[in-house]
């Protein structure tokens, strides 16, 4: 059986998608979401000559003093005359520099006896020392934000300091999430030994709470086509997620249910350890995408395809999850044909694989800081080789 590289699908998975329609939001309701175009500054910044630091305005010709101190300029409330030969002025932080004065003296250098100032340390190096010069940090019309680029908290501030109130983003993503098989139980029920709590659902929510999406909950479905079909044909929804009954079992009928609802399958089983029996398809707007059931395959795929495939539905121009690389603290085995995200904890920099990489235990997977990612076909590795790993918590 010939696997489906996983970049492959994951190109697959964002081709499937039909990229959400646009709305224009307060900056203050914009963190977490993609700004669809490049964002401009209103303003330049600062807007005029400023103090970095609280002193005196003066000359830097006529350093070393005295000076005659003739007034003062703080934030906001400039001042109003103008500096001449041998006069200065207060200045705080933020302040607009006095027309006249080019430097700034800091106060910590400074002696003042009523408007007689003199200095009493070295005094500014250069010419413009403690000025921050109108458009420092940027000019009215410079690209604060590019297009495709997430909006963190560092670029909703520049937005609101470019005087840019509003910005045009995706709407919200909505995603339905079902979980299947007839052993599931809403967790917190009282459980006999053939049930099992439930907690891919929550599983999922809690790994894309930082996505603008709105939840869809389809609940624990039953092994049961017809019960199924029905739920999936009733999805609307731009993103169906299922878990279970992706494999090749008797009770695993989220293939045929999705078919039989109308859903195009795109593609199903993927070289990937854990989260070989993913699938992906489309019915109109809505892709599907089918995780395993495995706890941690179901975390592996969301991870890898789900959550590219909402951050491409809501414009992000890099949806994909950014590998960093660690030092192997133990040697690893040579890998079969899938690409393999093994359960791994970072200590001191280097990383250590669990024992058993079972894709039903969740306690490993809680207990790992990392996945370590061993390409198809990699050689075994010595401890102090340097692996890709992808941060989980
Ligand atoms: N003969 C084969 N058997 C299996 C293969 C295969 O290639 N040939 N693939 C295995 C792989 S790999 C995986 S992964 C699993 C996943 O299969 P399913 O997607 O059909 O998952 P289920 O059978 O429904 O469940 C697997 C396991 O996970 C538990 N589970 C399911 N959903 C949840 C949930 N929402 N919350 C918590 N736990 C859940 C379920 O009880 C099972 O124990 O198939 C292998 N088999
Ligand atoms: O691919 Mo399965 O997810 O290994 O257990």
């Amino acid at each position: 059986m010939t696997l489906l590289p996983i970049e492959e699908a994951q190109a697959r998975v964002l081709a499937l998608g039909t990229v959400a329609a646009h709305e224009d939001v307060a900056i203050g309701d914009a963190l977490g979401r993609w700004a669809v175009h490049p964002i401009h500054a209103a303003r330049t910044q600062p807007a005029r000559d400023l103090s970095a630091m609280d002193g005196y305005a003066i000359r830097f010709a006529d350093l070393p003093g005295p000076w005659q101190v003739i007034g003062e300029s703080a934030a906001g409330k400039p001042f109003a005359g103008r500096v001449a030969a041998g006069q200065a002025t207060r200045i705080f932080t933020g302040a607009a520099m006095p027309d006249g004065a080019d430097t700034v003296l800091v106060q910590e250098e400074a002696e003042r006896d009523g408007e007689r100032l003199i200095l009493a340390g070295e005094g500014p190096p250069h010419l413009s020392r403690n000025v921050r010069r109108r458009g420092l940090d940027f000019s009215v019309d410079d690209v604060l934000v590019d297009a495709g680029q997430r909006l963190t908290p560092a670029r909703l501030a520049v937005c609101a300091t470019g005087g840019v109130a509003r910005v045009t983003v995706a709407r919200p993503i909505r995603v339905a999430i079902a979980a299947t098989g007839d052993e599931l139980v809403e967790p917190g029920t009282s459980a006999g030994p053939d049930t099992l709590p439930e907690s891919n659902r929550l599983l999922l929510r809690a790994l894309f709470a930082d996505l603008p999406v709105t939840f869809v909950d389809l609940g624990i479905l039953p092994d049961q086509l017809d019960v199924l079909t029905r739920a999936f044909a009733q999805v609307e929804a731009d993103v169906l997620v299922t878990t279970g009954g992706a494999s090749v079992g008797d009770h695993d009928l989220v293939r045929p249910a999705l078919h039989a609802a109308g859903y195009a399958l795109d593609f199903w089983r993927i070289a990937l350890r854990p989260g070989k029996p993913m699938l992906a398809g489309r019915r109109g707007a809505t892709t599907v995408i089918g995780l395993p059931g495995n706890p941690v395959s179901a975390f592996v795929t969301a991870l890898l395809f789900v959550r590219p495939l909402v951050a491409h539905l809501s414009g992000a121009a890099d949806p994909y999850p950014s590998p960093t690389s660690a030092i192997l603290g133990e040697p690893l085995a040579a890998n079969g044909n899938r690409t393999d995200y093994l359960r791994a904890e970072l200590r001191d920099g280097r990383a250590y694989a669990s024992t058993i990489q079972d894709s039903s235990m969740l306690r490993t997977l809680a207990r790992s800081t990392c996945l370590i990612i061993r390409p198809p076909h990699a050689p075994a590795a010595q401890a102090g080789d340097s692996a890709e790993i992808l941060m989980i918590a």
